[in-house]
């Protein structure tokens, strides 16, 4: 017809550019030890990735090599195909820390796609809903006075959201009475001495049984907590319809799920009011189809973070754009500004996160030094045990 396209400005060198290494980093920074993965490009670009799940870091690096086969040579900007390519391309379905190696190349592809059309990630997922993104901090410590140590500053540097972890007073061994009794005097406490301008959350960690749980949530639901998390253990989801039919608290799970089919009985069920989407977990590409899911459920979306620099930039650029957003998890609340290994990153500032404004995730390491203090270890979890001498949950 003559008619002459005007000119988008379109890279073709990002449609072409191919996937040469997939390179995994477990990484100690200031703030911990993270395992990242960089996928390298024959155009000289890189991408960034994080892996959430590390309690199996040698499956997890083995899994990161299998689906290094199946990157290698592909094109970069296919995201949506390597997705499905890593989770369903190998007949036996991609699950927990194989699916958590696929996540991290994931978002390594995601902020390839940014930086080769020179855009930042939430530009590509619709554009912004919000400003910045609300988020949360962990409160260390094992006891009242310890939290409130902390508490205070965070609040008057304009922390609003505030979590605690359920800590069995007599660490190593978890007593279930005398920890239920501790907590709930700690969350109470927390919610005397801090008023009501602040929300409080609280980590059950999936260290009580299902009866436990519920005398917990029914205890503290009078000092309103924002949610309790993972109130209950993971593998029978079901579980959490029962303790939603005892108690009113908000409930939030899902941090140890990884793809959309993993989330959907959670979903459908309405039997959480947070679903603890983990990028590093999840990757991007399901990340955004779980919350879709969720949107349609009013549930919120509470990305779980307490992980490095990329997956917190990851979870800022994502959390931009949610209609149903709750707050992002940030268990670092300074950032990364004085880690020399972190050249860019998102900005964490005062309850708020906000990508750099950089294309892709904003998100950069000094790959040379990083290799340099690469460690290869991740530490052993800390584990409790019942008076009896049996097992609890971590
Ligand atoms: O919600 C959280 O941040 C915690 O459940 C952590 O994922 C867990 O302690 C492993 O680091
Ligand atoms: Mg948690």
């Amino acid at each position: 017809m003559g008619m002459t396209l005007p000119p988008y400005g379109y890279h073709s060198g990002a449609a072409s550019m191919k996937i040469t290494e997939v390179e995994p980093l477990v990484v100690a920074t200031r703030s911990g030890t993270y395992l990242l993965v960089v996928v390298h490009t024959d155009e000289g670009l890189h991408g960034l990735g994080e892996v959430g799940m590390r309690s199996r870091p040698r499956a997890v690096l083995g899994a990161l090599a299998d689906f290094a086969e199946l990157a290698t040579g592909t094109q970069a900007h296919r995201i949506e195909e390597l997705s499905q390519l890593f989770l369903r391309g190998g007949f036996f379905p991609a699950v927990g820390d194989v699916a958590a190696a696929a996540a991290a190349i994931d978002l390594a592809l995601w902020d390839l796609r940014g930086k080769a059309l020179g855009v930042p990630v939430h530009e590509l997922l619709g554009g912004a809903v919000r400003d910045h993104v609300p988020a949360y901090v962990h409160l260390p410590g094992h006891s009242l006075p310890e939290y409130l140590d902390h508490a205070h500053g965070l609040v008057e540097r304009g922390w609003r959201h505030l979590r605690i972890g359920l800590q069995p007073p007599t660490d190593p061994v978890l007593e279930p009475r005398a920890t239920l009794r501790a907590n709930v005097e700690a969350f109470h406490g927390l919610r005397e001495a801090l008023g009501d301008d602040v929300e409080l959350l609280v980590d059950v960690h999936t260290r009580l049984d299902p009866a436990e749980a519920t005398v917990f949530c029914r205890e503290i639901e009078p000092a309103r907590p924002y949610f309790v998390e993972d109130p209950l253990r993971s593998e029978s989801m079901d579980a959490y319809r029962m303790l939603r039919a005892r108690t009113g608290v908000p409930l939030a799970a899902g941090e140890q799920l990884t793809t959309a089919w993993e989330f959907r009985p959670l979903l459908e069920g309405d039997l959480v009011d947070h679903a603890r989407i983990d990028l590093a977990n999840t990757g991007l590409t399901q990340g955004r189809k779980i919350a879709a899911i969720a949107e349609a459920h009013h549930i919120q979306v509470t990305t779980h973070n307490p992980l490095g620099p990329v997956c917190t930039a990851a979870s800022a650029h994502f959390n931009l754009t949610l209609p149903n957003l709750g707050v992002q998890e940030q268990t670092h609340p300074h950032g990364w500004d004085d880690d020399p290994l972190v050249v860019a990153g998102a900005i964490v500032d005062g309850g708020s996160v906000r990508p750099s404004g950089l294309p892709g995730f904003g998100v950069d390491l000094d790959l040379e030094a990083a290799r340099r203090a690469a460690t290869g270890e991740l530490g052993p979890p800390p584990r409790y045990r019942r008076p009896d001498g049996s097992l609890t949950n971590w």
